[in-house]
């Protein structure tokens, strides 16, 4: 196990800047995901990583060694690096056994022997030795492909989309069990997936990358509820950004009303602002001035998730429990139950950003609700 550092890397391929100014630190036995949209440049970090592509800026610590900078690379197999890929093929030739033992070059049959043994015990396929490939299904593959990876002790495990071949219940399953190993492992990891169920299941870290730019790296916590950047407040999670004017009285009017915090004071009047919205921060209140028209429903387990429009051009969204079924086309009251506030300026992505502290809302200047039409 080892510590991960990455300090303002930069990738260029055939002159396109493909990885700009990354930093990001992953402490002994931690585990970070990146997630970002496609082309962002999430794999051509991992192999940057992993010593298969050259830095045209910054340098790269695992454990004590810089791995990597401009002028000097550690070759991938000195850098006791393990990978798991999307296309984790196992040697179709070989058993379990030998496929989990490959990378153990060095060690004596007992000590491969033992190895494979305790492996197949942590990821739930004990005495699966003399089995080959064709025989396992596609979640015992990635198991085996994933042991295959740990066998060797790597200082660092990298994991690009390894469970993107799988179907979601088995994705999610396998998630909270590889943490779990990794942990018992005591392995420092570096996961790239789409999937931020995945991430948040898996993280410690975790961050979004966009045009080769990490915009933020952080718990999957704080990116959840503390997004730094527009972008990011965009791609984790569900919400809107709903814009506003702060007014002379360093209020906000906005589609939810009158909202005041402190955050707003330093604000000129007359500029214009967006706000996260998420779907939690709104509750279903029939008595409320606060009304909006249902446009859609989404069926999420426990709650579903409801499109609601508070006007032609302004939808929100919002959560309520799944046995309080509500009609599509039904109007409904909301009240607004923010616990923080999360304000970025609309001409640029960056602060004011994250603030502390509920903001409150006036919902007076709204018309008062009237009764339904029968
Ligand atoms: N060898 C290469 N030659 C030219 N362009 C490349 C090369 N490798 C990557 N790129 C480009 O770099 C960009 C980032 O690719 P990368 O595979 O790192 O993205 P990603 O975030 O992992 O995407 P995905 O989520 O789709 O796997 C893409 O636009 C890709 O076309």
């Amino acid at each position: 196990m080892s510590r991960l550092e990455l300090d303002q890397v930069a990738v260029t391929i055939a002159q396109n800047p493909i990885v700009r100014g990354v930093s990001l630190t992953l402490e002994n036995g931690e585990i970070g995901c990146l997630l970002g949209p496609s082309g962002c440049g999430k794999t051509t970090l991992l192999r940057a990583i992993a010593g298969f592509q050259a830095l045209q800026q910054g340098r790269i610590k695992i454990g004590d060694d810089w791995a990597s900078s401009v002028s000097r690379s550690t070759p991938p197999e000195q850098r006791g690096v393990g990978m798991v890929f999307q296309d984790f093929a196992l040697f179709p030739h070989l058993n379990v056994a030998d496929n989990i033992s490959f990378g153990m070059r060095r060690a004596s049959t007992a000590e491969r022997e033992q190895r494979v043994a305790e492996l197949l015990q942590r990821i739930g396929l004990p005495g699966y030795q003399q089995r080959y490939p064709h025989e396992l299904s596609g979640g015992q593959q990635q198991r085996i492909a994933l042991a295959r990876a740990l066998a060797p002790r790597p200082q660092l495990l990298l994991l690009d989309e390894p469970f993107s071949s799988l179907d979601a219940e088995l994705r999610e399953t396998l998630a909270l069990e590889v943490r779990q190993l990794l942990k018992q492992e005591g392995i420092t990891a570096l996961l790239v997936t789409h999937d931020q169920q995945e991430a948040f299941a898996l993280a410690d870290r975790a961050g979004v990358m966009y045009q080769g730019e990490l915009l933020q790296w952080d718990t999957p916590y704080q990116l959840y509820h503390q997004p730094r950047h527009q972008l990011v407040a965009d791609f984790i999670g569900h919400g809107v950004l709903l814009q506003g004017t702060v007014t002379a009285a360093n209020q906000l009017a906005s589609p939810l009303g009158m909202l005041e915090h402190p955050a707003l004071e330093p604000i000129p009047a007359g500029t214009i602002v967006s706000f996260l919205v998420r779907p939690d921060d709104l509750v279903v209140d029939p008595s409320s001035r606060l009304r909006g028209v249902i446009k859609s429903r989404g069926f999420r387990g426990a709650h579903n998730l409801y499109t609601i429009a508070l006007s032609s051009e302004v939808e929100i969204l919002t959560l309520s429990p799944s046995h309080e079924q509500l009609e599509v086309g039904t109007e409904i009251g909301l009240r607004p139950e923010f616990d923080h506030l999360v304000v970025f300026a609309a001409d640029h992505c960056e602060l004011p950003g994250f603030a502390t502290g509920h903001p409150e809302f006036s919902l007076d200047q709204l018309p008062e609700p009237q009764p339904p039409q029968q």
